[in-house]
């Protein structure tokens, strides 16, 4: 699909969201920020990415944590997935949490969280007093055990 996208004032010079390879899922949104952003343990931002997209009706775009910093920092997207909705012109920022035990340090550029673009359905709902029966019924949480025994 072809996808419309503007480059806000504070992006020059960086590079679009980009796909790092022919299959990945998801395309790299970097950090559009002047100066360094050092966030301490447990802290958070909300990091601009420089960008903002026109998506057709019918997809939204996941914003989604990149496993890599997720697993050597514990650098990940606070609302994970971030959903931006096909209507929204603005720009897309990224929620960011450190929950690792280091200072983390965001410098300009920095591939910070990825976006998947998906299509969706909208729902319409219909209340009923009685719901079709299941053998799972309203058992969760938990309910099928631990072990395959
Ligand atoms: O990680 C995110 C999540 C959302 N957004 C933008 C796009 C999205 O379309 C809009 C609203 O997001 P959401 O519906 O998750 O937030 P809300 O708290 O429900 O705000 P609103 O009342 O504006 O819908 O904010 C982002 O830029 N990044
Ligand atoms: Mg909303």
């Amino acid at each position: 699909m072809k996808l419309p996208i503007q480059r806000l004032s504070h992006s020059e010079g960086l590079p679009l969201p980009h796909y790092a390879t022919e299959g990945a899922a998801g395309l790299d949104l970097v950090a559009a920020i002047d100066a360094d952003l050092v966030l301490k343990p447990g802290a958070r931002a909300l990091v601009p990415t420089g960008v903002a997209i026109a998506l057709p009706q019918g997809f939204e775009a996941q914003v989604r944590p990149r496993s890599g910093l997720a697993v050597k920092f514990g650098i990940t997207v606070l609302n994970a997935p971030g959903t931006i909705d096909w209507d929204y012109r603005g720009e897309i920022k990224c929620p960011i949490i450190n929950l690792g035990e280091e200072p983390f340090t965001i410098t300009r550029g920095m591939k910070i969280a990825q976006m998947v673009i998906a299509r969706y359905e909208t729902a319409t709902l219909e209340e009923v007093n009685e719901l079709p029966a299941t053998v799972r019924g309203a058992g969760g949480f938990g309910s099928t055990g631990l072990t395959t025994a």
